[in-house]
């Protein structure tokens, strides 16, 4: 049945939410000021007409928006978008007890992302390559992504190429597509081990598709070229399907703030480090220790390090920080600490590091709940947060990645 609805605010997923007597009703696409109709189930509203717009509705950039999942708020206007991004912040934040100035919303979008993964499966005769729809679990074909960087133009191409040389197979594959400076570099996903036919073959389409590399499940199939990214002065080959922040900019934004708040660090420990973006730029002033899980991304990082004039040293570590925190002697051999865990947090190491004498602690947090929860854990251990910056990656996404600095007080 259809319901009339006044969209109250936006939600943290952007959806508008509307207040009844019956609790919150969440309506996708919708904006707040605006009167709508809705199919409503439960706490959710289909939206079926918007009866008066609000004056923050924009035209969406893309053709797909509300069909493709992959964007949530391609219809509001800057204002709206920057305010409701940074709010997601201010109220995680303020829900966990933690109190901080939050920065402006910082957008790092640049010339878009430079990383897209593909879903495929089987449909009929032929292989289906696109994106999960919104609410679903189809997919959506994509012909062109607008929040791509230029690099990936081609991207979608690539995907149902290799999706097409790889049909014989039942089981739905991801392709992860990266540009890189010496061109595409793939790795797919899902697929069982690589038989000699299929490796032959899929070579020859990484030749017709001049791929800089294309590997499976992280193994290489063939590397044409070394598919580089430039991080400060150092040339990186990160592993196939490794970590790579998700724009140029966005690694750019987050380096600068982290080097920023460490003017005078002499000796750094990059804990959640990859294949080193932030490793790389500190070393232009303090002695840096990398510390991280995956061997291949270490390899990638010390590769690079080697290859590279001008730096400090840089020495590494391939370790668990889940299960093996650095432990107080060890975080009191540096001065500042750079801590990038996954959506997880950190918590195992906020805890060591609360019992440590490490002045300073830059946090880079791609979760705002899992920040919050070792936030509190640094101040109760005597640290103050003196700051947080949004940061904006994933334009027209509801995801929000941000950079805290903790203190030690008395020291710098
Ligand atoms: C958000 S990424 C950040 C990587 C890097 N700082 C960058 O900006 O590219 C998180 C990193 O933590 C690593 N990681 C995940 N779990 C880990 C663990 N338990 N111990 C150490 N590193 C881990 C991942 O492999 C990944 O490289």
């Amino acid at each position: 049945m259809n319901e009339t609805l006044l969209i109250d605010h936006l939600g943290q997923k952007g959806d508008g939410v509307a207040k009844t007597a019956n609790g919150p009703v969440f309506v996708p696409y919708a904006l707040p000021g605006e009167t709508v109709r809705v199919v409503r189930d439960g706490d959710r509203g289909q939206l079926v007409e918007i009866i008066a717009p609000a004056a923050s509705r924009i035209a969406a950039i893309c053709p797909l928006f509300t069909r493709c999942g992959g964007c949530a708020a391609q219809h509001m206007d800057e204002g709206l978008y920057k305010a409701w991004k940074r709010q997601q912040v201010v109220t995680t934040l303020e829900r966990a007890g933690v109190a901080a100035p939050v920065a402006d919303l910082v957008d790092a979008h640049g010339a878009g992302r430079r990383r897209v993964t593909f879903h495929a499966r089987r449909e009929g005769i032929g292989m289906m390559v696109g994106f999960m729809a919104a609410r679903s679990h189809d997919l959506v074909a994509v012909e062109a992504c607008p929040v791509l960087a230029p690099g990936l133009a081609r991207a979608p191409a690539v995907a149902q190429l290799l999706a097409n040389r790889l049909g014989g197979s039942n089981k739905p594959l991801d392709l992860q597509v990266t540009a890189s400076d010496t061109g595409l570099d793939v790795d797919i996903r899902g697929h069982g081990p690589a038989g000699d036919k299929l490796r032959l073959s899929l070579t020859e389409a990484a030749e017709r598709l001049d791929l800089a590399r294309l590997s499976m499940h992280g193994e290489i199939i063939v590397e044409r070229r070394s598919p580089l990214q430039k991080m400060g002065k150092a040339m990186v080959a990160p592993a196939p399907g490794g970590f790579l922040q998700a724009t140029t900019l966005g690694e750019g934004t987050i380096s600068a703030l982290v080097v920023s708040a460490l003017p005078k660090a002499k000796r750094v420990a990059d804990l959640f480090a990859g294949c080193g973006p932030f490793s790389f730029r500190l070393a232009e002033k303090a002695q840096v220790h990398a510390v991280e899980s995956e061997k291949a991304a270490i390899l990638a990082l010390t590769r690079a390090a080697g290859a590279t004039q001008g730096l400090k040293r840089i020495t590494s570590e391939t370790r668990d920080l889940f299960r093996r925190p650095l432990l107080e002697h060890e975080l009191n051999a540096f001065d500042a600490v750079v801590l990038d865990p996954p959506r997880a947090g950190a918590e195992a190491q906020a805890r060591r590091l609360a019992a440590s004498k490490v002045a300073s602690v830059v946090y880079v947090s791609c979760d705002v709940g899992s920040f919050a929860r070792d936030a509190a854990i640094l101040i109760a251990g005597g640290y103050a947060l003196e700051g947080v910056t949004p940061i904006d990656q994933f334009r027209y996404s509801a995801h929000i990645e941000l950079v805290g600095l903790f203190r030690r007080a008395g020291k710098r």
